[in-house]
C-alpha cells in the first residue's frame, strides 16, 4: 500500500442545527485499499460520506488529496479530483439501455466533415461501454439491454461502472449490497475487489459485517459522529468490532486489543 494516503480528513467537524453530526473526525484511504465505514443509525457515515463528495460543507478540520491541502463542499470539486459517488442503482434510467446509462450526461455526439453532425456516436459509446464491463468483469446479455430488465446485482454493478465512467481515482460506495440477494450481493463485493486490484481507493458504507469482513482491508467505526476504532480486517474478529458499534466496551481498549489507534 502507497504511503502518501489518496484523502486524508483530519479534525472535521458538521453540525446541523442541535445536531453535531461529526466532531474531530480523522479519515484516511490509500490507492489500493478498501476502507469500510461501519456505525449504528445516526452514527455520522453518510454525513462522512457527503463531505467527501462534496455534497456538504465542513464546519472545521483539514482534507488533504495526495497529500496537498484540498477545499471540497461542491461535488464538482470532488469529481474534478477523481473522487466518484456511486449512488444507489435508482440513480439508474429504466428507459434507457446500458449505454445510455453510462453516457448519461456525457454522450459522445458524432463528429465527421470537419465538425459535428447532429446526432451521437453510437457505435463508439457502445464499444467503451462494452470495453468498461469487460473490464470490470460485469456480466450482461449486452450492453443494448435495458436496464429495466436487469438483476439488482447486474444494476447495482451497472451504477459503479457508470461511477467509473469518469477514470476516478476514488469510489465511494453508500450500501451498496443493501437489498440484493446472495449471489447479486457476491457479484457486487467481486466487483468492488476489482477496483481495488486497479489501483482505487474505495470506501464503502455497510451494516453487513460478513460483507465488510469478505471485502475490506480496514473498517472505521464510527459512534455517535466520531471515529471510535479502527480495524485491520486480517487481524479483527466481528465480535470486537460489534463492541465498538455499540458501545459496549471503551473504544480505546477495542483499538488496542488489535494494535490499531483509533
Ligand atoms: N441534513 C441534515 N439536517 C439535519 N440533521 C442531519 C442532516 N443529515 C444528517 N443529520 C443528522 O446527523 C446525524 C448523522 O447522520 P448520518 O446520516 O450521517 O448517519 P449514518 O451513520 O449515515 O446513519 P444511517 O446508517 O442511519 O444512514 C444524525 O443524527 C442525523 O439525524
Amino acid at each position: 500500500m502507497s504511503k502518501t494516503a489518496l484523502l486524508s480528513l483530519r479534525g472535521i467537524s458538521k453540525r446541523f442545527g442541535a445536531v453535531q453530526a461529526l466532531t474531530k473526525v480523522d479519515f484516511e484511504v490509500h490507492p489500493g485499499e478498501v476502507v469500510a465505514l461501519v456505525g449504528d443509525n445516526g452514527a455520522g457515515k453518510s454525513t462522512l460520506i457527503k463531505v467527501i463528495s462534496g455534497i456538504i460543507p465542513i464546519d472545521e478540520g483539514e482534507i488533504l488529496f495526495e497529500g496537498k491541502p484540498v477545499t471540497l463542499g461542491m461535488p464538482q470539486k470532488s469529481t474534478s479530483l477523481g473522487i466518484a459517488t456511486v449512488y444507489q442503482d435508482l440513480a439508474l434510467c429504466d428507459n434507457l439501455d446500458v449505454v445510455g446509462n453510462l453516457f448519461l450526461g456525457r454522450e459522445l455526439a458524432a463528429k465527421g466533415m470537419g465538425g459535428l453532425l447532429g446526432w451521437l456516436d453510437e457505435t463508439t459509446m457502445e464499444r467503451q461501454s462494452a470495453e468498461l464491463l469487460q473490464r470490470l468483469s460485469v456480466s450482461i446479455p449486452s450492453a443494448r439491454t435495458q436496464v429495466a430488465s436487469l438483476s439488482g446485482g447486474q444494476r447495482q454493478s451497472i451504477a459503479v461502472a457508470r461511477a467509473m465512467m469518469g477514470s476516478p481515482k476514488m469510489v465511494l460506495l453508500d450500501e451498496p449490497t443493501a437489498a440484493l440477494g446472495v449471489a447479486q450481493t457476491r457479484q457486487v463485493l467481486d466487483l468492488i475487489r476489482r477496483l481495488r486490484e486497479q489501483g482505487l481507493g474505495v470506501v464503502v458504507i455497510s451494516h453487513n459485517l460478513a460483507d465488510v469482513f469478505s471485502v475490506a482491508d480496514r473498517i472505521i467505526v464510527m459512534r455517535l459522529g466520531r471515529r471510535v476504532a479502527t480495524f485491520d480486517v486480517k487481524a479483527a474478529k466481528e465480535v470486537e468490532v460489534v463492541s465498538a458499534i455499540t458501545g459496549a466496551i471503551p473504544s480505546g481498549e477495542r483499538a488496542q486489543s488489535v494494535g490499531v489507534q483509533p
